[in-house]
This record gives structure tokens, sequence and C-alpha cells, in this order.
């Protein structure tokens, strides 16, 4: 149990990997406060899944684009907990589309859900972590795709090496504060995300053979390197970022 007595909030858990390192995370002994934007029944079954297994968890609706949904996100962790140890910003959209003709407010929202959103949450939690004076750990899931593009993802990635980028820069911020930021950097991971994506038998094979390891990722793939980073054993590690890829960046040839 890396996480007892850890209390952990996670953006976008309702499902897919928010909800995999969620239910991961509380395996591992942490409290557990999700957020998410709209599918109450996967919330629920979020919560319902962790308090099956023994473990406290609360959901809590709200558009990360707002900067009020994070202090309130902050706040009701504080009421459930009492503290906040870990804050995993996951929540993100990519809706996938053409550069050429990519209309402005498909833009626009991407970057206001998976940026600004991203930076509104960790600047609330991390406010929350420098006043109970203990430490903590800031997590961002930013992508492989902070290191390399995607020709229908010209307004998503940069959102990616953005959220890696903020980690970089609020580890410098927060060091003096004990509290560690770091950047989860999965590749292709089977969630709903990129379901019409790869609907297409294709490119699934496709994608699937570029990986060292033969498979693409599930959700519960991305809980032990969550977990992991929030936990002591990651006492010296800030400001850095971990693949999850199954080793498709390196596959060149
Ligand atoms: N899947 C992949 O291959 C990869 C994903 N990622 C990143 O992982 C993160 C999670 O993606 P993934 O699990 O695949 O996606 P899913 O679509 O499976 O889950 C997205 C989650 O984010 C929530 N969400 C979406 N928009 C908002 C919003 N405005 N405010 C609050 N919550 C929101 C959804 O809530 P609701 O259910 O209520 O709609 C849901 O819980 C994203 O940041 C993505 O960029 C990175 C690399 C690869
Ligand atoms: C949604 C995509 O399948 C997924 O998102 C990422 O960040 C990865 O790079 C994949 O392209």
């Amino acid at each position: 149990m890396l996480l007892e007595n850890k209390v952990m909030l996670i953006t976008g858990a309702s499902k897919g990997i928010g909800r995999g390192i969620a239910v991961g995370a509380a395996k591992h002994g942490a409290k557990i406060g999700i957020n998410y934007a709209g599918d109450d029944a996967a919330a629920s079954a979020t919560v319902a899944e962790i308090k099956a297994a023994g473990g406290e968890a609360f959901a809590l609706k709200g558009d990360v684009s707002d900067p009020q949904s994070a202090k309130d996100f902050i706040q009701a962790g504080v009421d459930h907990f009492g503290k906040i140890d870990s804050f995993v910003s996951n929540a993100g959209i990519c809706p996938f589309h053409a550069f050429l003709d990519m209309p402005q407010e498909v833009l626009e929202r991407t970057l206001r859900v998976n940026l600004h959103g991203a930076w509104y949450m960790s600047q609330a939690a991390a406010n929350q972590m420098v006043k109970q004076g203990h430490g903590g750990t800031l997590i961002a899931v930013s992508s492989i795709s902070a290191l390399v593009g995607g020709e229908y993802q010209t307004h998503y990635t940069p959102t990616k090496a953005g959220v890696l980028s903020l980690m970089q820069s609020t580890a410098i911020a927060l060091g003096k504060h004990g509290i560690r930021c770091n950047a989860l950097l999965p590749g292709t991971i089977l969630t709903d995300i990129n379901k019409d994506d790869l609907a297409d038998d294709a490119k699934r094979q496709y994608m699937e053979s570029r990986t060292c390891l033969g498979r693409l990722g599930q959700p519960e793939d991305m809980a032990g390197p969550a977990v992991f980073l929030a936990s002591d054993l990651a006492g010296y590690v800030t400001g850095a970022s971990l693949l999850v890829d199954g080793g498709l960046f390196v596959n060149l040839q």
C-alpha cells in the first residue's frame, strides 16, 4: 500500500485513464476525489467501484475550463478528507480535425479544456498544499504527443506540450514548498477519446504494430506510474516526465 493515509484528487476520472488511476490509487490506500464533465452514471460507477473494494471516494461535476470549478473541487476535497496530498490533472479532449479548415471554436475549446483547465486546477491544488504546509505532488497527464505530432491533432499536441511545460515550471516554483511536479506521457491507450479513430481496423493494427510490446495500452496501465509518482518512492523525482507507451516512441524502424 504505497498511498496509505494519502488523499488524491483526479480530474476527468469518470472513465478512461483518470478512472484507471483513481481505482489503482484507491487499491494503494488513497482516499479519492474525482472530477468529471457530464457523465453522471460513469462517475457514480467509478465511486461505487472504489467503495465496493473498501475505499473512500466522492465525485464532483465541473468543467475544468472554468476557474471556479478548480476552487470548488479543491474545497470539496478538503471538506471530505481534510487535506490534499496528490493532485492529478488528467481531464482532456481530442476532437480529431484537419488543420487547414479547423473551426476556431474547436481550437479554442481544446486549448481551454486541456491547457487552461490543467493550469487552473494545478494552481488551486498547489495553493491548498502550500497552505497545509507539508508538501504534496502534482501530476499532469500530458502525452507522447508532447514530443511528436499528429496530422489531425494540430490543436491538441500543443496542449500536451504545454502541460508538460507546466509541470517543469511548477516544479521550480513549488520545490521550495516540498511539492513535486511531474508529467505522465501516455502513448495510445484504449479509451473513449480514440474509440472512433481506432474503429478503423487497419489504423488500430498499425498503431499496435508500432509498439515494442505489440499491444495498445489499457487505462489500468497508467495506474502504477501515477501511484509511483504520488508515493514517497518518488521522493526525489520532480520536473520529470515518464513515457508510458509500450515502447511506441523509440520504435523508429
Ligand atoms: N487515450 C489516449 O490514448 C491518451 C490520452 N491522453 C490524455 O489522457 C487524458 C484522459 O484521456 P482519456 O482517458 O483517454 O479520455 P476519456 O474520453 O476516456 O475520458 C475523458 C475524461 O475527461 C473528462 N472531461 C472531458 N472534458 C472535461 C471538462 N471540460 N471538464 C472536466 N472533465 C472533463 C470526461 O468527463 P465525462 O466522462 O463526464 O465526459 C472524462 O472523465 C486526456 O488529457 C488525454 O489528452 C494522453 C495520451 C494518450
Ligand atoms: C487520442 C489519441 O489516440 C491519443 O492521444 C494522445 O495523446 C496520443 O498521442 C494518441 O494520439
